[in-house]
C-alpha cells in the first residue's frame, strides 16, 4: 500500500487525476474564536488539507487564516486542499449552486476543491438549518440524492468544484450514485477508527477507485452528545499497548492505522501541541499483526450516530443497508 518511510505527509491519487495530501485538519466543533489560529499553526505545522462544512458555523474565519497565509506567502491557494459539504437544506437542485456561493463569498475562496453531499438525506428547505415540527422532530424533505448529485456536477462542471464526493452514504446509496452519474465521486467521507473499521465499505470504495476520508479518528470525545461511560478509543487498553510498543501516542497510532490502510484522515484539533503530535505519523510504520490486532476492536460503535433523522427514507445507517 504505502512504499516505505517518507517524513512527508503521502499524497493519494484521485480517479480523476487530482491528488490530495492523506492527513488533514478537521474543524467540526472548532470555535470561530479559535480556529482561525488554529488554522494558522496547522498551515505552519504543514498541514495542507482542511475538512470544513458549511454546518460547522465556522468557514469565514477558516477563509481569513487562509487567505493571511497566502498573503505572508507561506501557501498558495493550489497548494492546499479545500473540503466543503453541501447542508441537507439545499438538496433541492436549484439550491445548489446558491450553497455553494454561500460558501465560496463565507470562505473568500473562487473554488472548492472536493464538495461532499453532506448526508443522504434531505431536510426541509424553511430558511433553518435543522427544521423542527411543533412536536420537536426533524422535518425532512424528500429530494432524491441522485437529483441533488446531478446538479453537484453541475456546479463541477462550471469549475466552482474541482470533485464531488459524498458523506455518509451507505454501500447501496453510492452505488445507486455511480449508477447515474455522469461525474464519479472520488471520494466518501465516514466515520472510521478501530471500534467501527469499516472492513467491507474499505474494500468495496477501493473496488471502485474511491479514496475513504476516515472521520472521527479519534473517537470524537467532544461530541456534544457523549455521555459519562461511553467507551473511549483515546483511553483504549489494548491502543494503549501498541502505543507503548511504538513510543507514540493512542492518536499518533489511531491515525497512522488510516494511512496504512490507504484512506485520508481528518482529526480535529485547535491546540497546537496536538496539532504537532497527530502531524509526527510518518516517522513509523505499524506491522501487519499489530494492524489485525487493532482491527480486532472492531463493535460498531458510531460516535455520529444521527439518530434523529434514523425515521428518514434514505437514513444510511440501517443495518440491513450497510
Ligand atoms: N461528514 C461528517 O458527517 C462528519 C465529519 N467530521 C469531520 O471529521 C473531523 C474529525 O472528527 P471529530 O468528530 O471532530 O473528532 P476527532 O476524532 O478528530 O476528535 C477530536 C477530539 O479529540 C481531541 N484531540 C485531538 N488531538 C488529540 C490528541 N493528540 N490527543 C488527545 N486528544 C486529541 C480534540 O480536542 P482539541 O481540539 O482540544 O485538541 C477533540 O476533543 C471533524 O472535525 C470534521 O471535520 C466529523 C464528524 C462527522
Ligand atoms: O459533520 C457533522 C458534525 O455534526 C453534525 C451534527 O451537528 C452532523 O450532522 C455532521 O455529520
Amino acid at each position: 500500500m504505502i512504499e516505505g518511510l517518507s517524513l512527508q505527509v503521502p499524497t493519494l491519487k484521485l480517479k480523476n487525476g487530482e491528488t490530495l495530501p492523506a492527513l488533514g485538519l478537521g474543524t467540526w466543533k472548532s470555535k470561530p474564536k479559535d480556529v482561525g489560529q488554529a488554522i494558522k499553526d496547522a498551515i505552519d505545522i504543514g498541514y495542507r488539507l482542511f475538512d470544513c462544512a458549511y454546518i460547522y458555523k465556522n468557514e469565514k474565519e477558516i477563509g481569513e487564516a487562509i487567505r493571511e497565509k497566502i498573503k505572508e506567502g507561506v501557501i498558495q491557494r493550489d497548494g492546499i486542499y479545500i473540503v466543503n459539504k453541501l447542508w441537507s437544506t439545499y438538496h433541492r437542485p436549484d439550491l445548489v449552486e446558491p450553497a455553494l456561493d454561500k460558501s465560496l463569498a463565507n470562505m473568500g475562496l473562487d473554488y472548492i476543491d472536493l464538495y461532499l453531499i453532506h448526508w443522504p438525506m434531505g431536510l426541509k428547505e424553511d430558511g433553518s438549518e435543522y427544521p423542527i415540527s411543533k412536536d420537536a422532530r426533524l422535518i425532512f424533505s424528500n429530494v432524491d440524492y441522485v437529483d441533488t448529485w446531478k446538479a453537484m456536477e453541475r456546479v463541477c462542471k462550471k469549475g466552482k468544484v474541482k470533485s464531488i464526493g459524498l458523506s455518509n452514504f451507505n454501500r447501496k446509496q453510492i452505488e445507486r450514485v455511480i449508477k447515474y452519474a455522469k461525474i464519479h465521486p472520488v471520494v466518501v467521507q465516514i466515520e472510521c477508527h478501530p471500534y467501527l473499521t469499516q472492513t467491507r465499505m474499505s474494500e468495496f470504495l477501493q473496488s471502485k477507485g474511491i479514496i475513504l476520508m476516515a472521520y472521527s479518528p479519534l473517537g470524537s470525545k467532544d461530541r456534544p452528545w457523549a455521555k459519562p461511560g461511553d467507551k473511549e478509543l483515546l483511553n483504549d487498553p489494548k491502543m494503549h499497548k501498541v502505543a507503548v510498543k511504538y513510543n507514540k501516542t493512542v492518536a499518533q497510532i489511531l491515525l497512522r492505522y488510516h494511512i496504512q490502510r490507504g484512506h485520508v484522515v481528518i482529526p480535529k484539533s485547535v491546540n497546537k501541541a496536538r496539532l504537532q503530535e497527530n502531524f509526527n505519523i510518518f516517522d513509523f510504520e505499524l506491522s501487519d499483526e499489530d494492524m489485525k490486532a487493532i482491527n480486532t476492536l472492531d463493535c460498531n460503535i458510531r460516535f455520529c450516530p444521527y439518530k434523529e433523522a434514523s425515521e428518514h427514507a434514505y437514513y444510511p445507517f440501517k443495518r440491513s443497508d450497510e
